[in-house]
């Protein structure tokens, strides 16, 4: 039977949380292993389920992905590589967008892939053509297959000039994992920035890849025929710190996030300090807290980075509601993230939903009839009600509502929590939050 959290609200989290290797990384350096012709070794590896999605599809490629029991370090051993059957694959549909990001290791070490529907968050139509136009520019023969798709490249991988209509994080790391091994150079414009593709940078640097970033979203890969193992800390989960830093707006507390790194948090940082939050850096981590004053509203926009990150736009929307005034929120990256607002409206917030776009960055979905600009009044009380949990960070931004909230709530679907957030419960209880698990 599925878990019920029971939580009484009004308890302002209190304490210190650590983050680990951020959930956008780490499952995939664990791809990139597939590339070197040696065991690697990643650390800081946190317990989620995209960790554990990525594990099984490598283990069932005959990688030996072996776990240290005190550290979790992970090494992954890619020397006896293998097809997997097609049904051990199919049974891994829609648990992750990460099976997508095998199509190039997969080619270059075995000539082939075959890769389920991808899940993730259910946040817009999230297409994978970007993905199948690179690698098919790179002579790679894609066949669509019921749950799934099939690919191959009878030619060989070739190095391409390439262009991204959009900076996709995902068709980004596509290129850089296909381009590290395919003959020749790869120069991919439009390409997205974000601190997750800097350090799969560096992980395949010191795989032996040769990897330039240029100006203007410009990077261009010199292929080489073989790359060797690594060995590398994942950098920490900057979307995971930036939820716990809403949370202790929302919920009126304090909590320092050890492991939270200020560079790749900037944007993030000027926005809660425009809001009226007040943080403190350290060497180890960030400490971050409600003032007891007024918070202020915002008029604010996601975008691909270094703008505001979509990914902070649903927890920091809670806090929006106990603003003292109307804030305007715009998102561009994804036409369907405000769908976890109607449970926040539930709750007592005030939110009104706009097709328009509500702002200045230019965006694809204005025209196009998608709810993705918000209007936010507040200050407003909320109240306890009953959750499902509908994604990852609607899913965190319902709970620290509750946290919040008057009275007492009733949440299901917490599975959906694990996929970014690690130990969470173990987090919760540790801020002094008041709440049973059954
Ligand atoms: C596992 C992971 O790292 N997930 C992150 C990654 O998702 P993901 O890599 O899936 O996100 P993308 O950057 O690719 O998507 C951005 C936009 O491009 C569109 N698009 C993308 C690919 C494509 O082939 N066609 C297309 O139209 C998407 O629908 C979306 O509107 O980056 C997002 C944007 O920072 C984050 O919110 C996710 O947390
Ligand atoms: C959208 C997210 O993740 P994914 O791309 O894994 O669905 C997220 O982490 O908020």
């Amino acid at each position: 039977m599925a878990s019920v959290l029971t939580i009484r609200g009004g308890v302002p989290l209190t304490g210190k949380v650590s983050v680990r290797g951020a959930k956008n990384l780490v499952p995939k350096a664990m791809v990139a292993s597939l590339l070197g012709n040696e065991p690697s070794v990643l650390r800081n590896v946190p317990e989620i389920k995209d960790v554990d999605v990525v594990t099984s599809l490598l283990r069932l490629h005959g990688v030996d992905v072996a776990k240290d029991p005190v550290s979790g370090d992970l090494t992954l051993d890619p020397s006896h590589v293998k097809t997997a059957q097609m049904k051990d694959i199919d049974a891994h549909a829609g648990d992750s967008r990460i099976p997508i990001l095998f199509c190039g290791p997969l080619i270059h070490s075995i000539g082939e892939a075959f890769i389920p529907d991808l899940g993730g968050c259910r946040i817009g139509d999230r297409p994978i053509d970007y993905h199948l136009e690179v690698l098919r520019q790179f002579g790679a023969v894609v066949d669509k297959r019921e749950g799934g798709i099939s690919i191959s490249a009878p030619k060989g991988l070739k190095g391409a000039k390439l262009s991204l209509p959009y900076p996709s994080v995902g068709a980004t790391e596509q290129v850089l994992l296909t381009a590290t091994r395919a003959e020749g150079i790869t120069e991919l414009s439009g390409a997205a920035i974000e601190p997750e593709i800097m350090d799969l940078i560096a992980v395949l640097q010191k795989m032996g890849a040769i990897i330039s970033v240029q100006t203007d979203r410009v990077i261009r890969i010199e292929g080489v025929e073989q790359l060797r193992g690594f060995n590398h800390r994942a950098l920490p989960d900057r979307n995971e710190a930036a939820s716990w830093a809403s949370a202790a707006l929302v919920t009126e507390g304090d909590i320092y996030v050890e492991g939270a790194v200020q560079a790749d948090l900037t944007a993030f940082l000027n926005t809660f300090r425009k809001i009226g939050g007040e943080f403190d850096i350290d060497d180890q981590g960030i400490r971050f807290r409600h003032t007891g004053g007024k918070l202020s509203p915002l008029v604010l926009e996601t975008d691909v980075h270094p703008g505001f990150m979509t990914d902070w736009q649903q927890p920091l929307v809670v806090a929006l509601t106990q603003a003292a005034g109307v804030s305007i929120v715009h998102e561009t990256v994804y036409e369907n993230r405000f769908g976890f607002t109607q449970a926040l409206v539930r709750m007592g917030a005030n939110i009104q939903l706009h097709r328009e776009c509500l702002g200045s960055v230019p965006c694809r979905f204005g025209q196009r009839n998608f709810l993705h600009s918000a209007v936010i009044s507040g200050p407003t009380q909320l109240r306890g009600a009953d959750i499902d949990i509908p994604d990852l960070r609607g899913g965190f931004s319902h709970l620290i509502a509750a946290l919040a909230a008057t009275g007492t709530s009733r949440v299901t679907g917490l599975e959906l929590i694990n996929r970014g957030y690690e130990r969470f419960q173990s987090k919760l209880e540790s801020l002094g939050a008041d709440f049973d698990i059954v």
